[in-house]
């Protein structure tokens, strides 16, 4: 790695628990049965997605955590590949006692609609022509991707993703997800990304466009088995390059220094110029150029905002959010990290925002080992009320007799039971208890024996405020109600514990 961070001993504290790799791991392919309808309305069939998957579903798969990658990003999140020495492009949050923790989180990452690296894309071959599609291939939008992650997800039997992540276009994706289809995402993880995208990020991204569909060897798009347009694709991966490194990560990476005299042929290059070579030439070796087209058109079409409000365009959003942006980030500022939060909770929806500390620029979502195990692990094993609570829950009125209040404990096997008001609000409580003293002192109205001075907690706070007004004021079970004293659900003793073996 170029340069240590601004802050060593910052960095130091948020590396103290090292994880351990997963070894070899291997993709797989999935083809999606049927016709795969895109959101500009045309078709595609025999769609393919490319996976890979670290770690174990549990018995009714709640913990399943979906990766979305950025924009030159493939399946291969984490692990090695057999044979290969490098690792996955998240290899530094994926693995055993890592932040995505494979001893307890299934993980997968797929190849995005578009792409290259396995999934359907300009450069696969149209099953109807049984040649390249090339810029025949249909336009395609971040919500074509996460429709496409949509498909795979069923297919493998998941009803709700425990979580998204992802950042950059993987954090587009993930904001898609929880507009798309909120209900299938409980927690959601957005990374140094945009809910819009802004004219400079459009106006970097459409140079790099030119300069590949400037190249002759493009040849509108059709060079499959010909020279590829590598100098195009080469200088746009060279001017992107520069939009994910920062002033300061340049500064500390290469100075002023120069190569020797030698490996110049008109000036000494500078040590920068160099390394953009060097980035521009391997991407070509890697990447397809009419595939970078197609998504980082993707890119600049995204924009989550509906009548030009951007809390609009999250409501209806219910997963928990956490957002994190990069303090040196000059191609997504943080203040796109905060608008998303403040649209979020606009919508009341629980979004925190967190800033990684380093001067790496937008590329610190792939490098900042410590800081970002710190603050997704935090946000992953915090659990809420609302996450354990039973809605299903069963309440009398104050002018129930004692004997039918029993009788109802009994066949529903619960000890408590809320007393609440005709408009829904907790009066009270009464527990198995209260009704034996009743029955021993010959009390028959219930609205005798009701505990008025309840205790109760609110859906959005931390099972442990739960689980610390449990043992201080000894019950087993609390309302759960809203602001306006309605109550909505009911935590247990014994769902707390349940938590223990939730994820094995
Ligand atoms: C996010 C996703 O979903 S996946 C996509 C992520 N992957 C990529 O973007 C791949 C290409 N990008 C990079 O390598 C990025 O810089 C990072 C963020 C992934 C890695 O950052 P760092 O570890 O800091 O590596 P750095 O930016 O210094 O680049 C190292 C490479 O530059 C080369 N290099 C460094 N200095 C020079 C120089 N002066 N002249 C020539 N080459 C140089 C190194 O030899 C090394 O080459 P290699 O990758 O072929 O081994
Ligand atoms: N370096 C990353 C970040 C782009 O957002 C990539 O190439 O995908």
């Amino acid at each position: 790695m170029g340069i240590s961070a601004q802050n060593p001993s910052f960095r130091n504290f948020f590396s103290e628990k090292k994880g351990q790799n997963i070894g070899i791991v291997h993709s797989i392919n999935y083809e999606i049965p049927g016709i795969f309808r895109l959101e500009s309305g045309k078709t595609l069939s025999r769609v393919s997605i490319e996976y890979e998957m670290y770690g174990k579903m549990n018995a009714d798969k709640s913990n399943v955590i979906l990766i979305c990658h950025a924009l030159t990003g493939d399946a291969h999140a984490a692990g090695l590949h057999a044979g290969d020495k490098k690792s996955g492009w998240w290899n530094i949050v994926i693995g055993p006692n890592k932040a995505f923790d494979t001893e307890k989180y299934c993980i997968i990452c797929s190849n995005i609609i578009g792409g290259c690296k396995g999934s359907t894309g300009p450069s696969s071959i149209n099953p109807e022509t049984e040649k390249h599609y090339s810029i025949s291939f249909p336009v395609i939008t971040i919500s074509d991707m996460v429709n496409a992650q949509k498909k795979l997800i069923e297919h493998l039997g998941v009803k709700q993703l425990f979580a998204v992540a992802g950042g950059s276009m993987g954090g587009m994706q993930v904001l898609q997800w929880t507009v798309s289809y909120p209900e299938m995402v409980k927690k959601a993880i957005a990374i140094a990304t945009t809910a819009s995208s802004t004219p400079q990020q459009i106006a970097f991204e459409a140079i790099g466009r030119k300069a590949i569909t400037d190249d002759p060897n493009w040849n509108g798009g059709n060079y499959y088995g010909k020279e590829i347009p590598a100098q195009g694709l080469a200088l746009a991966r060279m001017i992107g390059h520069i939009t994910y490194l920062s002033d300061a990560s340049m500064q500390k990476k290469f100075g002023r220094d120069q190569q020797d005299e030698a490996s110049a042929e008109l000036f000494p290059n500078f040590q920068v110029e160099s390394y953009l070579n060097h980035q521009g030439d391997t991407f070509t070796k890697r990447f397809d150029a009419n595939s970078y087209l197609y998504i980082t058109k993707a890119v600049d079409f995204f924009d989550l905002s509906k009548n030009g409000s951007l809390i609009e365009g999250f409501s209806g959003v219910t997963a928990k959010y956490l957002v994190i942006s990069i303090t040196s980030d000059w191609l997504y500022p943080p203040y796109q990290g905060q608008e998303i939060v403040s649209a979020l909770n606009a919508n009341g929806v629980d979004a925190k925002y967190e800033e990684i500390r380093s001067q790496y620029g937008h590329d610190a979502f792939l490098l900042e080992e410590g800081q970002l195990n710190y603050l997704i692990r935090g946000f992953l094993s915090q659990i809420l009320v609302s996450d354990i609570m039973y809605q299903n829950f069963y309440s009398v009125s104050r002018d129930e007799t004692i004997e039918n209040a029993s009788i109802l404990m009994v066949k529903k096997k619960v000890n408590h039971l809320p007393v609440i008001s005709k408009d829904g609000k907790l009066e009270g409580i009464v527990t198995s208890w209260d009704i034996t003293k009743a029955v021993a002192c010959k009390i028959t109205g219930l609205d005798e024996i009701i505990t008025r001075n309840v205790k109760y907690v609110y859906a959005g706070e931390k099972i442990e405020t739960a689980s610390s007004i449990m043992e201080n004021y000894s019950i087993s079970a609390l309302p759960v109600i809203d602001s306006e004293n309605r109550i909505i659900g009911m935590v247990t003793s014994e769902s707390i514990s349940a938590l223990i073996g939730r994820f094995n």
